[in-house]
């Protein structure tokens, strides 16, 4: 199995790289591509710990030998927010390098598993798809835009309010990957009842938590550490679907026929071509049914930035 990271020398690609480092099954492949000088000595770093996961570094413009032979490609290369800045406003920077790496892995490893993280997530996906559709290799089975980091935070932070073990707590979050694009189905949370005002108050927490980050930071960048883990987690379940592991199920946004939007975050089953089966939802309340319905505008809008981008 060979994973490759694009942006692997940022805040969330060594922290994910260290994670897949440890975690990848034994004989894995780790192959780490960023246009930053350091990135070979990144992997020279890793390479010392001994686990049975051979690690290669790559730098420079051009991401070919990072991805040749990947069966799993996971971009998180471009620019982070500052404080007063939203997720749209890294558009102009990072929808370009989002098509250019895209054009490298449609000709590389047209058949591979890709994983966005680079934001805005809501575009960047689209971006990435029309690219693949213009090099004639598209499978909307095979791209996903990551949101398992906004699925970490909602257990995280349910768990805390309720007093709960954080390792039962399981939570689907549909939507998108910003803003009011996201949104917790905590009314199917699992032995757990919340008041009318602790939804408001939880879901516009998880909706904001990425702000939070940011804030915290002071200009120094957004969640890298948190969203290396969520990445590591989203990554090993591709994996594991590709390794025939049955009931591997993970939210992520993808172009899965959904009713609502051409892409749509939503439970997936995975398997050794990707997404197996889009998986229901499910029942939801009345409050979840208003903001899914209020999100609809916004989260097309992203969706038409990205396609109009490409074409
Ligand atoms: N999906 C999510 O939930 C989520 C969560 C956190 C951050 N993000 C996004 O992930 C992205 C990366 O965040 P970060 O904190 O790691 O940023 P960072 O600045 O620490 O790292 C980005 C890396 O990308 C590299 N890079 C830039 N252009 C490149 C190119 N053309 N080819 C290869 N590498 C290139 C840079 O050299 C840098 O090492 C941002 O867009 C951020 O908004 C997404
Ligand atoms: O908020 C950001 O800009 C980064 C990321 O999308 C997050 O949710 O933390």
């Amino acid at each position: 199995m060979k994973v490759a990271v694009l942006g692997a020398a940022g805040g969330i690609g060594q922290a994910l790289a260290l994670l897949l480092k440890t975690q990848l099954p034994a004989g894995s492949k780790l192959s780490l591509y960023d246009i930053a000088p350091v990135t070979p000595g990144v992997a020279v770093d890793l390479s010392h710990i001994p686990t049975d996961v051979e690690v290669k570094g790559f730098a420079g413009q051009d991401p070919t030998d990072a991805l040749v032979g990947a069966d799993v490609v996971l971009m998180s290369a471009g620019v982070a927010r500052k404080p007063g800045m939203d997720r749209s406003d890294l558009f102009n920077i990072n929808a370009g390098i989002v098509r250019n790496l895209m054009e490298k892995v449609a000709v590389t490893c047209p058949k591979a598993l890709v994983g966005i993280i680079t934001n805005p997530v809501n575009t960047t996906v689209a971006i990435a798809a029309e690219v693949l559709k213009n090099a004639g290799v598209y499978d909307k089975n095979r791209l996903f835009g990551i949101t398992t980091l906004d699925v970490i935070r909602s257990e995280t932070f349910i768990a805390e309010l309720k007093g709960l073990n954080v390792a039962d707590v399981k939570v689907n979050v549909i939507g998108g990957h910003s803003g009011v694009t996201i949104l917790p189905l905590l009314s199917q949370v699992e032995g757990v009842t919340f008041t009318d005002e602790e939804v408001a108050a939880m879901t516009t927490r998880i909706q904001n938590a990425g702000t939070e980050v940011v804030e915290a930071k002071a200009g120094g960048g957004s969640a890298t550490l948190s969203m290396g883990q969520a990445a590591c987690r989203f990554g090993l379940s591709l994996v594991r679907g590709l390794q025939g592991e049955a009931n591997v199920v993970e939210c992520a946004y993808v172009d899965g026929g959904s009713e609502h939007a051409t892409f749509f975050a939503q439970p997936i089953l995975l398997g050794k071509n990707g997404v197996e089966k889009v998986l229901p939802y499910g029942d939801i309340s009345a409050f979840e049914a208003n903001a899914r319905d209020a999100m609809l505008d916004t989260l097309k809008g992203d969706i038409k930035l990205g396609v109009e981008f490409v074409k």
